[in-house]
């Protein structure tokens, strides 16, 4: 993916009676923006700056379509009627199709998928959104109106930042980019203490927030910006009984799989898969295979009709991590004939590793799961690769994750009265279920939240588990910050429309599902084990189960038919839909394995190279010129995490330890009473 940078200077350029002064926006301000995530784009670097100096877009290139310097960007429709401009992190499918639709009415200066914009902009003016296909995150300006737009995809695969600082707003892929416009970064200890940043559109410098998710920013005449939503997930009506038989749904999921994998095997540029021991990554392979050998689809540019050539990449951890899966990964890449590369991870390569992931994900995660990804990349561009599919989405939209099951029992699904759980049976899972996500905690549960927040969310059983997460030893003056717990933090990240939906209309295990998909998953997932690990080494990920042909057709499915009951082992089965759906194209093994989730190891030895990194930069010094933590609490951390291998204290560090690197890479100030 590229990387984009956009400065809008909301009051003209001149000194100001009140004392303001924003100067025209200058070239090398911009550039000293792109260099700092020069990472994301090595092929090429523009910008344009407006006449009058009061708009700047600056983008840097990882060009995947239309190699050729037509496809730099920005991109600019300058006619008699037209005066915009743009630049687009991303890939928009199915692009050609629609390239020829507006070809009569649209001059197209590239064969880009980004140039779609302008032309999509010109027909359907600010709806156009809703035509794109794909993951993006752009800005668009309009001369003529004084219109600015900064839009991100439906699912926020990428990531998209803003902030106003000294009279101008300032958009970015990444919030690194800031720092070359003068921003000094502040902890927002409030977002940090109640988690906040995890779940809603904050961010854990004051000031900053995420584009959300399915949402645009909007500027008019250089007035404050605010967010609109053009796109959410939806779920049926639970009372609606499902009028398709299990096998037409299973056909429909499928051929919407095999059309989300078509598109994203289209590229001017190598491709190739990440591929772990489970179904979501197994099933994108064996449907790549499948499309090579029914359909002779190119990959990338590879047109050989071979399916020998289709390269696959797995991490490898040491095999008595207890987080390895090469070896069913070798056995399916051998079922399906394709070449797989593992990538070894040992202690020492995960250590060395450990700060570029904290500082390039923005996202700190108290595990070392996102550095494997990194260290994939890193392969995948050594051979030579810029672009991989990966099954980020799936656990998702098909429930996956085991998290789901206490609210997947806690209602009978009338959509699916053939599958009816003997209520019995029903209830006693529930109950079961609901024992399990209390003790499996990664931390302790929420304390002191209101009965009124558990009915925001209609009682969900799914918010403790994503309130857990480690807190970081916060320093006693922060608890001024704790009038919000996280959990009513999380409830209130959402919208009346979601709460009245969770209330009369969905089915509970589609509300835990839209709670996760809309709060950890695009500011956990999606960047520390995504987009912005990915393109540090300038690998594009695409992701076909977050296409949104196949999410609002997967989401419309009825909840017995994601987690199927087995009445026999009287347990669910989870992603059954997609399990049968992606049946042909798998090993019998994956067929019948269950989730595991992607985990990196998580014991390291005492003195081992983890520890020592971890030593190196939780000091009194960083510790302290963070402002919010106790270096009384957190001397003893590292000790308790590698010497006696306590498992919270382990998560507590690692989450420590990165807001340092983050803190220091950023130069943040001390946070203070
Ligand atoms: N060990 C690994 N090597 C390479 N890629 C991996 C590895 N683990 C996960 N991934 C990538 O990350 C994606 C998300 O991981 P996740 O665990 O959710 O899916 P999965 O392993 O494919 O399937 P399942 O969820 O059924 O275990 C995978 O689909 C795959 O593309
Ligand atoms: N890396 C990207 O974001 C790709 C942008 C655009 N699709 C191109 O090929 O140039």
């Amino acid at each position: 993916m590229c990387g984009l940078t956009a400065l809008l200077s909301l009051q003209p350029p001149v000194t100001q009676s009140n004392g303001v002064h924003t100067p025209p926006i200058r070239p090398e301000e911009i550039d000293n923006s792109l260099e700092i995530i020069k990472h994301r784009g090595p092929d090429a670097r523009g910008q344009w700056i407006s006449p009058d100096g009061r708009v700047g877009l600056g983008h840097v290139r990882l060009s995947i379509i239309d190699l050729s310097p037509e496809g730099n960007q920005p991109f600019h429709s300058t006619t008699d009627t037209n005066d915009v401009h743009t630049i687009v992190n991303g890939e928009l499918y199915d692009f050609e199709r629609l390239r020829a639709q507006f070809a009569s009415e649209y001059d197209f200066k590239s064969h880009s998928d980004c140039e779609l914009v302008l032309a999509l902009y010109q027909h359907y003016g600010v709806s156009f959104l809703s035509h794109l296909r794909g993951e993006f995150a752009l800005v668009l300006w309009d001369a003529k109106r004084k219109l600015l737009i900064a839009a991100r995809d439906r699912y926020g695969i990428k990531s998209l930042y803003y902030t106003v600082h000294q009279g101008r707003l300032l958009v970015a892929t990444e919030m690194k980019s800031f720092l070359a416009y003068g921003w000094t970064p502040e902890w927002d200890v409030r977002t940090l203490r109640e988690n906040g940043w995890r779940f809603n559109e904050k961010c854990y410098f004051q000031g900053v927030s995420k584009v959300l998710p399915g949402h645009y920013l909007v500027s008019r005449e250089f007035g404050a910006a605010e967010q609109k939503p053009y796109w959410d997930l939806e779920f049926p009506d639970k009372r609606i009984v499902e009028t398709r038989t299990e096998e037409e749904m299973i056909l429909g999921v499928r051929e919407r799989i095999l059309d989300a994998v078509r598109l994203r095997l289209r590229a001017d540029v190598p491709v190739g898969i990440y591929l772990s021991g489970g179904l979501d990554s197994s099933a994108l392979a064996g449907v790549a295979a499948n499309l090579i050998r029914e359909e002779h689809v190119k990959v990338g540019t590879d047109n050989s009709g071979e399916i020998a050539r289709l390269q696959c990449f797995c991490v490898q951890f040491d095999k008595d991590s207890g987080a390895d899966e090469s070896d069913i990964a070798q056995r399916t890449a051998d079922w399906l004939g394709v070449e797989l590369t593992c990538v070894q991870l040992d202690e020492a390569a995960i250590a060395a590793k450990f700060e570029d992931t904290a500082w390039h994900s923005e996202a700190p995660n108290p595990d070392a799961n996102g550095i494997g990804k990194l260290a994939l990349s890193e392969t995948v561009h050594a051979k030579g690769l810029k672009v991989v599919l990966t099954g980020e989405g799936a656990d998702e939209h098909f429930a996956g994750y085991t998290l789901f099951a206490a609210d997947m029992l806690s209602e009978p699904d009338a959509a699916w009265p053939s599958g009816l759980i003997p209520e019995s049976d029903r209830e006693e899972a529930w109950s079961q279920e609901c024992i399990k996500s209390d003790i499996f905690q990664l931390g302790a549960l929420p304390k002191n939240v209101p009965p009124s927040t558990k009915r925001v969310l209609n009682n969900a059983r799914l918010p403790p588990s994503l309130c857990t997460h480690t807190p970081l030893p916060f320093a006693p003056w922060t608890d001024q910050y704790t009038a919000s717990d996280p959990q009513t933090v999380l409830a209130e990240s959402f919208d009346g429309r979601a709460y009245h939906n969770m209330a009369t209309k969905w089915h509970p295990l589609h509300s835990s599902q839209y709670i996760w998909t809309k709060s950890v998953f695009p500011n956990i997932m999606l960047r520390y084990l995504g987009d912005n690990v990915d393109m540090v080494n300038h690998v594009e990920s695409r992701t076909p189960y977050l296409d949104h042909h196949v999410t609002e057709y997967a989401n419309a499915l009825p909840p017995n038919l994601k987690m199927k009951w087995d009445p026999e082992t009287k347990k669910l089965r989870e992603k059954h839909i997609l399990r049968e759906a992606m049946k042909p194209f798998i090993t019998e093994e994956i067929y019948k394995r269950a989730k595991h989730p992607y985990m990196g190891p998580v014991r390291y030895a005492a003195d081992g190279p983890l520890h020592r990194v971890i030593q190196r930069l939780v000091t009194k010094e960083n510790v302290e010129q963070l402002g919010f933590v106790d270096w009384e609490t957190a001397e003893g951390l590292a000790d308790k995490a590698f010497v006696q291998h306590e498992h919270s204290a382990f998560r507590n560090v690692l989450s420590l330890a990165q807001f340092i690197v983050i803190g220091k890479g950023f130069g943040a100030k001390k946070a203070e009473l």
